[in-house]
């Protein structure tokens, strides 16, 4: 099967600046797709690629098996784009906006009548269509921008930092949105939230410097990270009663302790059954499985926040 993106040592230079270092990838079709990394590490120079707005320095980059240096209309045709800043018409109603948008693809008047009402009623919209884009809240925008990227039914919707600046409830319409819009669709998207990669995102791709660090589901780069298995332990007393006999076990990576909870990170989870036995006879209230944080990975590859 054609791959939704991929793209071949794809390298871009600002003069000196090597905003994209051979940059390899590959997007399978009908995915969410999340690229994540820290500011300037070239996320927005790669959408600007893919969506033709830009030429690589060298190496390729394919999207739907057209190659964007030879085919930019047939793309711009397969594609729909949500940039970072919102660009709407202020002087055209909610309604006026997208019809302008189904006009510039070449959408039969019908046609474009009937999709632009199931788009106004699927981002809940309808009853403001007659409104101006800057009577309404951010989130609202935001939904806008991304009903005008579908207009065309597009076979991939890039969308760079699609929450960025909106408050946690309008950010959360839009994941909902998103999500109802998926399978469709291939969806790529660069964040910096790490929660909302979490939430949408089958695939993750984080990178830095212009370069791939680490691909897979988020499963998988939490995996990578730990390795081992993080419980959390709460005694009846204090953990520190209880400091020599967990020593003791081999397969225990690490050992915190804090008040009457230990935190312990096994080798692998079947230290599990081996640590429970040590603990046996003694009030235990509490044994939990602590979740690794997506944030933690990603500071662990990167050595750094996402928006340091
Ligand atoms: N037109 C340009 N001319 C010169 N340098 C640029 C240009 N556009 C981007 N850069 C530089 O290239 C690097 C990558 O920038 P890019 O905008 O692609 O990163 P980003 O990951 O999208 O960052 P952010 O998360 O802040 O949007 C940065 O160092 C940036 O300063």
């Amino acid at each position: 099967m054609t791959s939704a993106i991929s793209t071949q040592a794809l390298t871009k230079q600002y003069g000196s600046l090597t905003a994209l270092d051979a940059f390899d990838l590959e997007v399978s079709q009908g995915s969410i797709f999340g690229l994540l990394g820290p500011n300037g590490a070239g996320k927005t120079t790669l959408i600007r690629i893919l969506t033709t707005l830009m030429r690589p320095t060298s190496g390729t980059a394919f999207v739907e098996g057209l190659d964007t240096a030879a085919h930019s209309q047939e793309i711009r045709r397969l594609i729909g784009v949500v940039p970072q800043e919102n660009s709407l018409d202020r002087y055209l109603t909610a309604r006026e906006n997208l019809e302008l948008h189904a006009r510039l693809h070449g959408m039969p008047g019908a046609d474009s009548r009937k999709r632009i009402d199931e788009l106004l009623e699927l981002f809940g919209l309808s009853g403001r269509q007659k409104d101006f884009p800057d009577t309404f809240s951010g989130g609202m925008q935001r939904r806008l921008v991304v009903a005008r990227a579908l207009i065309h039914q597009p076979r991939i919707l890039f969308l760079d930092e699609p929450t960025t600046g909106l408050d946690p409830q309008s950010r959360h319409a839009v994941w909902d949105y998103v999500k109802s819009i998926s399978g469709s669709m291939t969806i790529f998207l660069t964040t910096h939230y790490l929660e909302e990669a979490d939430q949408l995102c089958e695939r993750i791709a984080i990178m830095d410097h212009g370069r791939l660090i680490t691909l897979g589901s988020v499963a998988e780069l939490k995996e990578r990270l730990t390795g081992g298995a993080l419980y959390e332990v709460e005694f009846g007393g204090a953990a520190e009663a209880f400091a020599a006999t967990l020593g003791e076990l081999s397969c225990i990576r690490n050992l915190t302790l804090n008040g009457n909870k230990a935190t312990i990170e096994l080798e692998h989870w079947e230290c599990l059954s081996a640590m429970v036995a040590a603990l046996a006879g003694n009030e235990i209230r509490r044994i939990s499985l602590k979740e690794r944080t997506l944030e933690e990975v990603f500071i662990s590859l990167t050595g750094k926040g996402v928006r340091e």
